[in-house]
């Protein structure tokens, strides 16, 4: 605990309220407060719980959802028997999930719940995660709940062990690191665009060793969903976590929320909460600014996130890069995704649509889609477009607003909550050979599926690439 009143960051607020040991090597003992579980991460885990006759030491501070493996056709048939999940792996994974979480007694959100959905959208639509909790899951984008001003980051296998069995974590102190976005956005322009005009400037290694604070006008301004957006790709920048101060966007999101604090512990809490700002006169090892203005929306030309050119662009030339394993890179980049240099990006056509993933599954996500695909069919060339609700829940909310009718009408599938065609561990995979325009947060090779091409957009940019057949400037369509 640091005593004297010296002006600190957010992230070193909630570090110095989490620590419980510091040790002479720099590192530190963290209490952990939230821990969620899912079925990729875990069995490892659990196995050695199991053989070190350990237990669940805080099983009210774990919660488990299947999401990565999960089919999004139907769970149950016409008369509600459950539908089998047909890869072997995947049914073992789940079913392991469901054997460990009532062995050790932690909560389980069951697959056929409405409240099922993908790891870090259920954590903040639950109020299971808060600001200033120090927030973990075996999954790196995890960094997406720092929306709340939670500290947020992904673990390895082993880690979840020791959270499980001890409720703690041995951690080395990160850099911290500003990203300040100041200035109206323009026409067209998402929380999305935000997300990748960040990863481009900082690099897909940029952030390495560091948690970053997205600060400005434009984060202040922006929903607690586009700020999941944009935490959720800290990752990409190559962060460790990143994070918004609460404000009272985040009190009125979580205000009622199932496990947010009730009565006069919700009024303690939002006294606490309003303390989680960095101070003034406090100082960020690095600090990097954009200007709003200058975002325009993009897409991704490449395999890596921070591939990103104007949808207006072209696809860059390797020749143009200097250094030569760039450039090699760059080449095999386009070779892989069947690109030529110079090519307009709007001129590129796709061959399937994904909107979903952690990164853009949520229901402001849906409604700006639906908002685009409304009164319009998906293009002839078209051989797939998946809606994929993060949530039961979202998926709700949406047929509540008719968003679902408006998707099926415009040749859409509606599907059921799950990670789903943002990697490809369930049967939603992108066939070798074919693009696809994705509103998740990676375009690594092979990423939705072995050989698939992706492009990371926005969702009304996604919409808008499903109703003209090719990538598309959502501003001429809007
Ligand atoms: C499967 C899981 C460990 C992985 C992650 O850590 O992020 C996945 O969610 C991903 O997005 O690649
Ligand atoms: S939706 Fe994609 S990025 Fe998010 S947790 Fe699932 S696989 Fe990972």
């Amino acid at each position: 605990m640091t005593t004297d009143s010296s002006p600190r960051t957010l992230y070193q607020k909630i570090w110095d309220a989490h620590v419980v040991q510091q040790r002479d090597d720099g590192t530190a003992l963290l209490y952990i407060d939230r821990h969620l579980v899912h079925e990729v991460t875990s069995p490892q885990a659990f196995d050695g719980l199991r053989a070190a006759g350990r237990k669940v030491r805080r099983p009210d501070l774990t919660l488990a959802v299947a999401d990565h493996n999960i089919q999004t056709t139907a769970r149950v048939d016409a008369a509600g028997q459950r539908l089998p999940v047909e890869d072997p792996q995947s049914a073992e994974q789940l079913a392991a999930l469901v054997r460990n979480t009532t062995a050790f007694g932690v909560e389980y959100i069951e697959d056929l719940a409405a409240e099922q959905g993908i790891v870090h959208v259920v954590g903040p639509e639950q109020g299971f995660t808060l600001p200033g909790t120090t927030v973990v899951c075996g999954d790196s984008h995890t960094a997406s709940h720092g929306a709340l001003g939670a500290l947020a980051f992904g673990i390895g296998t082993s880690e979840v062990e020791h959270v499980l069995a001890s409720q703690t974590l041995l951690l080395k102190r990160s850099k911290s690191l500003e990203v300040r976005v100041d200035g109206p956005l323009g026409p067209g322009v998402t929380p999305k665009d935000v997300a990748l005009a960040i990863v481009a400037k900082l690099t897909a290694a940029g952030g390495a060793g560091y948690v970053a604070e997205y600060t400005g006008s434009v984060f202040r301004e922006m929903s607690i969903e586009g700020r999941l957006t944009v935490c959720n790709m800290s990752i990409e920048a190559g962060a460790r976590a990143g994070l918004v101060a609460p404000d009272d966007t985040t009190f009125a999101y979580l205000k009622g929320k199932p496990r947010a604090p009730k009565r006069a512990d919700w009024d303690k809490a939002v006294a606490w909460w309003r303390s989680l700002v960095t101070d003034p006169g406090a100082t960020y090892d690095k600090v990097v600014t954009i200007d709003a203005a200058t975002i325009v929306p993009l897409v991704t030309w490449g395999t890596s996130p921070d591939d990103v050119v104007p949808i207006t662009g072209i696809v860059p030339d390797p020749a143009a890069l200097t250094d030569p394993a760039r450039r090699a890179a760059a080449e095999k980049s386009l070779a892989y995704m069947g690109l030529t240099a110079g090519q307009r990006m709007q001129d590129v056509s796709v061959d399937r649509i994904f909107i979903g993933s952690c990164t853009n599954s949520r229901i402001e996500d849906l409604r700006a889609a639906a908002a685009i695909a409304k009164g319009r069919h998906i293009a002839g060339n078209v051989k797939q477009a998946l809606v994929v609700p993060g949530s039961g829940l979202v998926k709700r909310q949406a047929e509540a607003e008719g968003l679902d009718r408006i998707f099926i009408e415009a040749g859409f599938e509606w599907r059921e909550p799950g990670c789903s065609m943002c990697l490809a561990m369930n049967p939603d995979k992108v066939p070798a050979g074919e693009r696809c325009a994705s509103t998740s947060n990676r375009n690594f090779v092979g990423r939705q599926g072995p050989g698939s091409r992706t492009h990371l957009l926005s969702p009304a940019m996604a919409a808008a690439a499903a109703v003209t057949g090719k990538l598309t400037d959502v501003r001429e369509i809007a």
